[in-house]
């Protein structure tokens, strides 16, 4: 089923979409502020130093702007960057052909970096650590390793999935950003500019309310703003307005919290439960969805907003969630050992 919130899956056309709209300057990067500050700082003491920028590890859930950020260290280093991910590198000699033919200072950007092989992993830890290539010829008692020197660049690593990723690699890492979702008046902003650069301006409460309806996420903030333009331009407005926003989203099926029917299924699932908790691959196998989907891309955004709990023993609706459907939580205690859920 294709999620009209969906952000992990995105097509060609879409990919070129958001090409259009990524910001190119910090001016534009909205939001993220505490990540922007100590990039800036470790940026600008690279620079004096002439050195390149340690590397960096992007993590969180998907469509919260980590390429984005990736591109603008590259613009602001003014360096070139090579932009590849974790499944696009097989072989350990993929991995080494692309560090080869590095320039000194350049920035390899590596996507989904927890997808890389254990081998390739291997290649990348000297690589990282002391600039360099170690690579074994032959095999046996003949093998022998020949050390290559590689040019100082900066490796940055985006992942959806930081737990995944091995202690060894995460260590390598001199930095480590974690983003955030974005407040509705930031994402507001973000509309808004996006909103002219599509060349038409979307009125204050107009992207409020499209803000309210993203899941804290701009890639779904973008993509609501370019179906409810469709709904505006066939209606011949001149900007695009509260009303006709509200009836594009409803239309869309985005209820007022940005959920969709994929976020309604998981909560209603849970508290179908009543108040039992729910282990992640029952759940998986009840909404017929991969676990990774639900931990990456659903269930965040409901974590952080708490309408649903973590425990030990699996995830729980929140008293929220219940409030959401009007339903009473249920009183019974089901998790002794944890102690009250609410
Ligand atoms: N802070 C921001 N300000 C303005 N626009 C943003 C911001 N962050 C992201 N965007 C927009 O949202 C879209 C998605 O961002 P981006 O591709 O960088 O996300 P991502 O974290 O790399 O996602 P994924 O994990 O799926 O790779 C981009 O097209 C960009 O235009
Ligand atoms: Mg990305």
């Amino acid at each position: 089923m294709q999620r009209l919130v969906e952000v992990e899956q995105i097509s060609f056309e879409e990919e070129s979409n958001e090409q259009s709209l990524r910001p190119s300057s910090w001016e534009d990067y909205i939001g993220q502020e505490k990540i922007k500050k100590n990039l800036r700082v470790f940026i600008d003491a690279s620079k004096k130093r002439g050195e390149a920028l340690d590397h960096i590890l992007f993590y969180g859930p998907p469509g919260l702007g980590k390429t984005t950020l990736s591109y603008l260290i590259s613009n602001e280093m003014k360096t070139n960057i090579k932009v590849t991910a974790g499944p696009m590198i097989e072989k350990s000699g993929d991995l080494a052909a692309i560090l080869t033919n590095l320039e000194e200072g350049d920035i390899l950007f590596i996507d989904e970096i927890h997808r890389l092989s254990a081998a390739v992993e291997e290649i990348l830890y000297p690589a990282m650590e002391d600039y360099r290539l170690d690579i074994i010829i032959g095999s046996g008692p003949a093998a022998q390793t020949v050390k290559i020197d590689l040019p100082r660049f900066t490796l940055i690593g985006a992942t959806t999935r930081a737990g995944m990723l091995s202690n060894p690699l995460r260590e390598r890492f001199g930095m480590h950003f974690r983003m955030q979702f974005y407040t509705e008046e930031e994402l507001a902003k973000i509309i808004q500019k996006a909103s002219l650069k599509l060349g038409i301006k979307s009125l204050d409460d107009a992207a409020l309310e499209v803000s309210r309806r993203s899941r804290g996420t701009p890639r779904v903030a973008l993509r609501l703003l370019r179906r409810v333009r469709d709904f505006s331009q066939v209606a011949n407005d001149k900007e695009i307005n509260l009303t006709r926003c509200k009836y594009a989203l409803d239309e869309l099926g985005i209820n007022e919290n940005g959920f969709d029917e994929m976020d309604i299924n998981l909560l209603e699932l849970l508290i179908s439960n009543r108040g039992k908790p729910m282990g992640l691959s029952t759940i998986a196998a009840a909404l017929s969805e991969d676990e990774g989907t639900i931990e990456d891309a659903i269930e965040p955004y409901l974590l952080a907003n708490g309408y649903i709990e973590r425990t030990a023993r699996g995830r729980v609706a929140s008293i929220k969630s219940y409030e959401m459907f009007r339903l009473t939580p249920p009183k019974q205690k089901f998790d002794d050992e944890q102690g009250s859920l609410f």
